[in-house]
C-alpha cells in the first residue's frame, strides 16, 4: 500500500476546503509540517487562532517552498494567478493539485504556469457545505465523500497512487475521470442545482405578492432546502458559472426543455405524464439512498460550530 503521508504539505486557500484538509491532515498525520497561505492577514491570522497550521504565510511563493504536496484551494477563477505566483518557488518533484469544482478550466489556467518538474495532477473533492471560511470547516467533511482526480497528462501513476492513498486517508472515495467528462457530469449533479436555487430563491424574492415575511414565515422543508443552497458563496458560484459555461449552458437547456415538459402537462391536466415522472424520479432518491450515496455532509460538524 502506497505511503499517503507527505513531509511538507502547503495549502494556497485557507476558506471551507482548505481548513478542513488542515484539520484532517493533522487528526490524521498525514504530514509532519502544515504550511498556511492566504492571500488577506485577517485570515491568516484567525487561522493561526484556530491552530490550523505549523508556518503561515500571505505570500503563496514563500509558502509552497520545500512543500511536497501543494493544494490550491482558492476559487476557480484565481487558480491561474496562484499558479503563476507559485511557480519559481516550487520544489522539483512535487505533487501540485487544487480542489476546484470545475477541471477543464483549472488545468488550461494552471498547466502552462507550472515548470516540468512538478507533477500537476488536479482533483475535487464532491464534498462541501453553504458555508465558507477558515471557521467553517471540519475534519469529518471528507468522509465517506467521493473525490475525483481528473490527471492532465503531467502526471506520474506514483504520483496517482500518493494522492490517492492520501485522500483515502482523509476518509475520501477516489475516483479518477477524464476533466471534461468530469465537467459534465458536474454541470447536472451540482451546478444545475445550485442555479435553480438561487434562481428559484431569487423568485421568491421578487415576488410582490408573497410579502418576505410570509417567505420566511411559511417556508415549507422544500423551499428551505433550495435557500441552503442559495445561501452558497458568491465569489465561488459565480467562478463556477463563468468556468464551467458550456457545460452549464448545455444541461440548462435541456433542463428548460423538460420544464416545458412538465409546464405542458400541468396547463393541460396531464395527470398521467405528472405521475409517470414523479414515480421515476422517485426511484433515483431511492437508488441514492441504497447505493449508500444519501450522506448529510453538510450536517456535519454544524452544531458544535453553531452554524445554521
Ligand atoms: N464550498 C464547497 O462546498 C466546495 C468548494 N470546492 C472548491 O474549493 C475551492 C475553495 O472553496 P472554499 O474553501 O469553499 O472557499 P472559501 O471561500 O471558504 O475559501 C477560499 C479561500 O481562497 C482565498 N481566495 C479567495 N479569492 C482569492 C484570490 N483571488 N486569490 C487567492 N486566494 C483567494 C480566500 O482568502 C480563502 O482563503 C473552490 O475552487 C471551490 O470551487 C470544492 C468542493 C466543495
Ligand atoms: O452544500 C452542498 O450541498 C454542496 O453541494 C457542496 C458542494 C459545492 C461545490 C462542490 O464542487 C462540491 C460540493
Amino acid at each position: 500500500m502506497t505511503d499517503p503521508h507527505f513531509n511538507k504539505v502547503a495549502l494556497i486557500g485557507i476558506g471551507l476546503i482548505g481548513s478542513s484538509l488542515a484539520r484532517v491532515i493533522r487528526r490524521e498525520k498525514l504530514a509532519d509540517t502544515i504550511v498556511v497561505n492566504t492571500r488577506s492577514a485577517e485570515t491568516l491570522a484567525r487561522a493561526r487562532e484556530l491552530d490550523l497550521g505549523d508556518e503561515y504565510y500571505t505570500s503563496a511563493a514563500e509558502a509552497v517552498r520545500d512543500a511536497d504536496l501543494v493544494i490550491v484551494c482558492v476559487p476557480v477563477g484565481a487558480c491561474g494567478r496562484v499558479a503563476t505566483e507559485i511557480a519559481p518557488a516550487l520544489k522539483a518533484g512535487a505533487i501540485v493539485t487544487d480542489v476546484g469544482s470545475t477541471k477543464r478550466s483549472v488545468i488550461e489556467q494552471m498547466s502552462p504556469e507550472l515548470p516540468d518538474t512538478v507533477e500537476f495532477l488536479p482533483g475535487h473533492p464532491l464534498a462541501g457545505t453553504e458555508h465558507s471560511g477558515p471557521d467553517a470547516g471540519f475534519a469529518e467533511l471528507f468522509r465517506n465523500r467521493w473525490c475525483i482526480l481528473t490527471p492532465a497528462g503531467r502526471s506520474s501513476d506514483e504520483a496517482v497512487e500518493k494522492l490517492t492513498a492520501f485522500w483515502e486517508a482523509c476518509g475520501s472515495r477516489v475516483d479518477t475521470m477524464d476533466p471534461d467528462h468530469h465537467d459534465k457530469v458536474l454541470a447536472i449533479v451540482s451546478h444545475l442545482p445550485h442555479i435553480i436555487a438561487y434562481n428559484i430563491v431569487g423568485t421568491a424574492d421578487d415576488l410582490q405578492t408573497v410579502t418576505e415575511s410570509e417567505v420566511i414565515k411559511y417556508s415549507a422543508s422544500g423551499f428551505r432546502d433550495f435557500t441552503r443552497l442559495a445561501a452558497s458563496d458568491p465569489t465561488m458560484w459565480r467562478d463556477i458559472c463563468l468556468h464551467n459555461k458550456d457545460a452549464i449552458l448545455e444541461m440548462l437547456s435541456r433542463f428548460s426543455e423538460d420544464l416545458s415538459a412538465l409546464q405542458r402537462a400541468i396547463r393541460w391536466g396531464d395527470g398521467q405524464a405528472l405521475f409517470d415522472l414523479f414515480t421515476r424520479t422517485r426511484a433515483i432518491r431511492r437508488s441514492i439512498i441504497d447505493a449508500g450515496q444519501d450522506v448529510a455532509a453538510p450536517d456535519f460538524g454544524r452544531q458544535a460550530s453553531g452554524q445554521k
